[in-house]
């Protein structure tokens, strides 16, 4: 039985972990299927490694490449050992990150270049990718005031303590993917209160779900 494979991306603080958590069991209720959870970078337990090592705030020595690969890796971990079998078993995947992540992270963020951040990790998922993405655009200063301002109660990883430049990139690198596959991004203003960014989400999985979604 083939699965449905849908990724949530955007910068940090646009709200990812605070949408899905409200979104998963509205998507429960409309879906017959089975609906996974899982994340990047982790969502298996060398994937978890993997994350604890990139985004462990002492490694300020780690080269953009080294950080570009190792995103890679986990990433085939996850794809092979959860991704996959999930859709094999005929399940909703919905994925907080991707491909799209490391595009515009080390591609635009760390300018890396965008090409060469898919051919890597073409290598890593063999062309694999969702069939729809929701990217949920905010502001980079207005992202980091919000993840600054709650530091305090979640973790201020190393990509977090990045730049406001560093991030502006990131976001512009995700604006520039959304323009060039709109049919496969669709945008949600994530500047709005919680519950409109999650009644906009589902609205978007509603329409591209169709019959899929009752
Ligand atoms: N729509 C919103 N309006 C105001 N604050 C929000 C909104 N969405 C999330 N927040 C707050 O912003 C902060 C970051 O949210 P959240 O952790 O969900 O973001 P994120 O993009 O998933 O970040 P990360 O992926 O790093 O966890 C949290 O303190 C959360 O309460
Ligand atoms: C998958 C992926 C993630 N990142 C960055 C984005 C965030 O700053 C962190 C962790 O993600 P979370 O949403 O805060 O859990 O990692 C990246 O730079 N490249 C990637 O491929």
């Amino acid at each position: 039985m083939a699965g449905r494979f849908i990724t949530f991306e955007g910068p940090d603080g646009a709200g990812k972990t605070s949408v899905l958590s409200a979104l998963i069991p509205i998507v429960e209720k409309h879906v017959a299927m089975p609906v996974t959870l899982t994340r990047e970078p982790g969502g298996a337990d060398i994937s978890e490694k993997i994350r604890t090592l990139i985004l462990d705030p002492a490694n300020v020595a780690m080269d953009p490449r080294t950080e570009a690969l190792l995103y890679a890796a986990s990433r085939r971990q996850h794809l092979i050992e959860v991704i996959d079998p999930a859709l094999a078993a005929g399940a909703l995947v919905i994925c907080d990150r991707f491909v799209d992540s490391s595009v515009a992270y080390q591609g635009g963020g760390r300018q890396i270049g965008e090409e060469a951040v898919l051919a890597m990790n073409h290598f890593a998922t063999g062309g694999q990718g969702p069939e729809l993405t929701v990217y949920l655009d905010i502001d980079s200063a207005a992202g980091l005031a919000r993840i600054q301002a709650h530091q305090a109660s979640r973790q201020y990883d190393r990509l977090d303590r990045e730049s406001l430049a560093f991030h502006q990139r990131v976001r512009a690198a995700y604006l520039k993917l959304a323009k060039a596959e709109p049919a496969r991004i669709k945008t949600v203003d994530a500047s709005q209160p919680l519950e409109q960014v999650v009644a906009a989400c589902a609205k978007v999985l509603a329409a591209h779900l169709g019959d899929s979604w009752q």
